[in-house]
């Protein structure tokens, strides 16, 4: 399977360089040529199988090969054998047709464990293979980066160095990744927002003598082999639900819309979904767009759901390539635009492609904790912030279409933002047993200014050092 980026400019590849290169040269962000497609037979056989099984027939298509099968399907036994649930996301149901994907059973309780617990494997199986060591740098605004930090602490072919806004994450966000004590981990407080470390980040992938001294990697979604791996649990969750003989529709909290995205990947790949619902907080950029036809930045609002708090949403840019028909040109006209004037307009056709799929909803600050306080109240499950914009939105979708059942993907733990729920319930969620001493443990980071140039230096020397190079 070979790959192409959306701004049409930069080397064609195949699934392994696809996985290294994160960011294509030209800006862009990698997708497959075409999709695979599996039948509906295949689908219908996916009812009753092991999370691992189903993951193996959804992805050997898109690795196609590249890795062989038995290694493909060591790595993903191996990561979701560090889950915490035999049935790796299962499902729960909290109202008529309203079901919760819990996604939070891996190693640090928020759905990017899912994609990441693999992610390291595949990307230690080929350095190794190749020889060579690479230097991630990735930008979070909390979930992201612990789940890289735990996926590739100790790793010998890798430096990771994580890029967080300086006091906008959870603590026990901050601690999961500033309590790892491995050499090759790094943790960086930059003095901005998850924007700006994020647009840093693929500053650095732009900068062509940085990435190629250091061989860049990144673990963002802008990898594609991130959202390729969340794509397995929308068919395990449709499947329980009756799929592929009964139409499932999605609600997804989104930020960088990587987690949505892969819910498009699975329609394509022929799953039948109905609806996918996108849920934001305050930061409501996405739901304005869908509604208006213009995307347009304005300042990041702090709030209760913190991995949310995003304006520059990155995977948007791959459902662009695709409503534009696979047009780079257009790709490119539209992040021409947002560079200049922080904004573009979508055109009538592209946009009514969007919306004949996805439907967007913004979910206030009151509403969030409501839906906290309600879910807690009618049913005694305790939701994190982020899961309740997902429940709400999935509410707004059943008022529409009420005999479609609806799954809300649950992307955290609520003990990962212990008091925001606990404000909306009264009930403090416990971290599990293998987290228990985690805000007792020491911390290690650095704080930075919000400047690339500076940021590069700190991260060129620091991996010299643990290579033992001379500056
Ligand atoms: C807990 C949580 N929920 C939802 C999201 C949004 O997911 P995405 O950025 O893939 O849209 C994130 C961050 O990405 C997150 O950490
Ligand atoms: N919410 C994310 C932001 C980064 O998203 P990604 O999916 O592109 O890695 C986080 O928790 O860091």
């Amino acid at each position: 399977m070979l790959h192409v980026s959306t701004r049409g400019e930069a080397p064609v590849l195949g699934f392994a360089d696809a996985l290294l290169a994160g960011l294509a040269r030209d800006g862009g962000l990698y997708v497959p040529k075409s999709w695979p497609s599996l039948t509906r037979e295949t689908i219908q056989g996916f009812a009753g199988k092991p999370y691992t099984s189903v993951a193996k027939a959804v992805l050997g298509p898109l690795v196609d090969g590249e890795i062989p099968d038995s290694a493909l399907g060591a790595m993903i036994d191996g990561a979701y054998a560090t889950f915490r649930h035999a049935a790796v996301c299962p499902l729960t149901q909290i109202g008529d047709n309203l079901f919760v994907l819990e996604l939070f059973h891996g190693p640090t309780l928020a759905f990017k464990d899912v994609a990441m617990q693999l992610l390291g494997r595949l990307m230690d199986h080929v350095l190794k293979e190749r020889g060579v060591r690479a230097t991630i740098v990735g930008a979070t605004s909390g979930d992201t980066g612990s789940a890289a930090v735990d996926a590739f602490k100790g790793l010998d072919q890798v430096d990771i160095f994580i890029l967080y806004p300086h006091g906008r994450v959870s603590d026990v966000q901050r601690r999961q990744m500033t309590t790892v004590d491995s050499p090759n981990v790094h943790a960086l407080a930059v003095e901005g927002t998850f924007d700006d470390c994020q647009t840093m980040v693929k500053g650095m992938f732009n900068h062509a003598r940085f990435r190629d001294e250091l061989q860049l990697s990144g673990v963002n979604s802008i990898n594609w082999a991130r959202v390729a791996a969340q794509a397995v649990y929308y068919f395990t969750a449709a499947v329980a639900l009756g799929s592929p003989h009964r139409p499932v529709s999605f609600s997804v909290p989104t930020g960088n819309f990587g987690d949505i995205l892969a819910g498009w990947v699975a329609k394509q790949m022929g799953l039948p979904i109905e609806r996918l619902m996108i849920g934001t907080n305050a930061n409501d950029i996405l739901a304005r767009t869908l509604q208006t036809g213009s995307y347009e930045i304005r300042g990041v609002q702090p709030t209760d759901a913190p991995s949310m708090d995003i304006q520059i949403s990155s995977n948007f840019e791959r459902l662009l390539f695709e409503a534009y028909g696979r047009d780079p040109a257009a790709v490119r006209r539209l992040m021409a635009s947002l560079v200049q004037s922080r904004s573009f307009t979508l055109d009538e056709e592209a946009l009514a492609r969007i919306r004949r799929e996805f439907a967007a909803t913004a979910v206030s600050e009151p509403d969030m904790a409501s839906e906290m306080t309600e879910t807690y109240r009618t049913t005694g499950y305790v939701i994190d912030p982020h899961t309740a914009v997902g429940t709400r939105a999935g509410r707004a979708l059943l008022k529409e279409q009420p005999e479609i059942p609806v799954v809300a993907l649950s992307t955290a733990h609520p003990a990962k933002f212990p008091d925001a729920v606990r404000r909306a319930t009264g009930i403090h969620p416990e971290l599990p047993p293998h987290m228990a001493d985690l805000m007792a443990r020491s911390e290690r980071f650095t704080v930075l200014p919000n400047d690339q140039k500076a940021v590069e230096t700190f991260i060129r020397e620091r991996a010299r050092a643990v290579r033992g190079v001379a500056a």
